[in-house]
């Protein structure tokens, strides 16, 4: 079982960020709440901190523990823990994915996300009516 933090990330509008993952990565073209495998001895909360300044040069703050989801792709199986954080600063740089997207939750409906990610959009969406 692999563990892949993910960060569901507000900004001060009151958006969440989303992004594409790249054609040649695993779940390619699919939409998903940023984050990456989590180290051995690594807290969830330092493995976003850490995977965001990787992945996208922005620092975030986890606040608060969201949910996990387990899920099999194929012979892959992963948990997916999920925390909510808040967007800090740095200007946005893509290289694991080619496009992301402040959404409100109530626009999550019109993404294609990671079949891993499904409960959790549901569950926004949800929160958001
Ligand atoms: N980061 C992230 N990964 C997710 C999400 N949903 C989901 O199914 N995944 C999967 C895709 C990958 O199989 C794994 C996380 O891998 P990763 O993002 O660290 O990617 P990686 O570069 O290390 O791995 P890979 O694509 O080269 O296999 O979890 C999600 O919301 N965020």
């Amino acid at each position: 079982m692999i563990e892949v933090a993910a960060a569901i990330i507000y900004n001060g509008e009151g958006q969440l960020l989303i992004a594409r993952r790249r054609e040649d990565k695993s779940q390619g073209g699919l939409w998903e709440f940023p984050g990456g495998k989590i180290e051995p001895g690594e807290s969830v909360q330092h493995c976003l901190q850490r995977e965001l300044m990787e992945e996208m040069s922005i620092s975030i703050l986890p606040y608060a523990f969201f949910g996990t989801n387990k899920h099999s792709y194929g012979n892959l199986h992963i948990e997916l823990i999920a925390w909510k954080a808040e967007y800090l600063e740095g200007e946005m740089q893509l290289v694991d994915h080619d496009d992301y997207q402040w959404v409100l939750p109530k626009g999550l409906g019109q993404f294609v996300f990671a079949p891993a990610d499904v409960p959790f959009v549901e569950r926004l969406l949800k929160e958001s009516r």
